[in-house]
């Protein structure tokens, strides 16, 4: 799509109103991929499964195009150049909407056993995860780079695979799961040096729903993404459902742009084991219970992360357009 005569502050407008005011995006991929049986236990984490079962990649990223999903993220989280073909980071994600725009012309779904056919606008969004992600040892979490990390490491970090993801195909860069405010500046400097001609979100996380992981406030963090006239939306992913509407209100704060939300379960991710751990008290029901409110906070871009699956987004689906079926 890009961003030719396009000013980037309609980009997310005019997508908005096309899907009636709000936008689903979709639930965890790398989780997802493990339901299916996939040992992601690898630096690559989810992009392992690009090279070695790309079909599971396409078949996940259409399980939520058919539960309502407005907006696919690509495996590219945790990817890195070496191994990948240039356009191989978003390809799968750009394929698996070319066939479910194909099965929508066609009126069917061969695999999906359902007649009901629903068409909704789509973007591909290429996924870059944080610094800490490519420790793969699930320390975005706590978001510390130290004092020696500087803005220029950061930098040359995620320069070139930014260029080659803002040559993929894909819509628009998702900036996912950060982790502190020296990486989202990194983000905002790389974005214009690069002359990058597509737009991007920039997504925080948070464990104390004040501030993101590294304990950077968040409304500092917000302030950053809305300095940057490409950034088209701000929000937070991978951070429990309970801890959102806190955060909306303080984005709200700060800026006008789009707000986006995709929170994990609710479970807890224990980086030593590598295991997601039950949080007593928070279920399936009760992050989609959530979705009104979020969207009276003001919300209005929303999925899941980590642990949700097309169910979620099926159920989030339902209840921002009130499908009875
Ligand atoms: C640790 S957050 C991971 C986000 C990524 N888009 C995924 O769902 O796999
Ligand atoms: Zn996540």
């Amino acid at each position: 799509m890009g961003l030719e005569g396009v000013e980037p502050s309609s980009f997310m407008a005019d997508f908005l109103a096309g899907c009636g005011g709000y936008a689903v995006v979709d639930g965890g991929l790398a989780t997802e991929l493990e339901r299916h049986g996939q040992d992601l236990n690898d630096p690559l984490w989810s992009a392992k499964c690009l090279i070695s079962f790309p079909q599971l990649v396409r078949r996940v990223h259409l399980d939520y195009l058919e539960a309502g999903a407005n907006v696919i993220i690509s495996a590219s989280y945790q990817a890195t150049i070496q191994g990948f073909e240039a356009k191989g980071l978003s390809k799968i994600a750009c394929e698996a909407r070319e066939i479910y725009l194909q099965r929508c012309a066609k009126g069917y779904w061969d695999f999906f056993d359902s007649p009901k056919i629903d068409r909704h606008p789509v973007l591909v969004a290429a996924s870059v995860g944080s610094y800490v992600a490519y420790l793969a040892d699930g320390s975005e979490y706590s978001g510390n780079y130290g004092a020696s990390m500087t803005l220029e490491t950061l930098k040359e970090f995620h320069r070139r695979r930014l260029q080659i993801l803002a040559n993929s195909g894909a819509d628009l860069i998702a900036f996912e799961t950060i982790p502190n405010k020296l990486e989202a500046q990194a983000y905002v400097e790389l974005l214009k040096e690069e002359n990058i001609d597509i737009p991007a979100w920039f997504s925080f996380s948070s464990t104390d729903g004040t501030n993101v992981v590294s304990g950077d406030p968040i409304i500092e963090c917000a302030n950053i993404a809305d300095s940057c006239s490409q950034v088209v939306a701000v929000g937070i992913n991978c951070t429990p459902p309970r801890l959102i509407h806190g955060l909306i209100l303080s984005i709200r704060k700060v800026t006008n742009k789009p707000v986006i939300i995709y929170p994990n379960s609710g479970e807890t991710y224990n980086g030593e084991t590598k295991q997601w751990e039950k949080t007593r008290g928070e279920t399936e029901e009760d992050f989609v219970s959530y979705v009104g409110k979020w969207r009276d906070a003001g919300a209005c871009l929303f999925g899941g992360c980590c642990r949700t699956t097309p169910n979620t987004i099926r159920a989030i689906s339902r209840v921002l357009f009130d499908k009875s079926s």
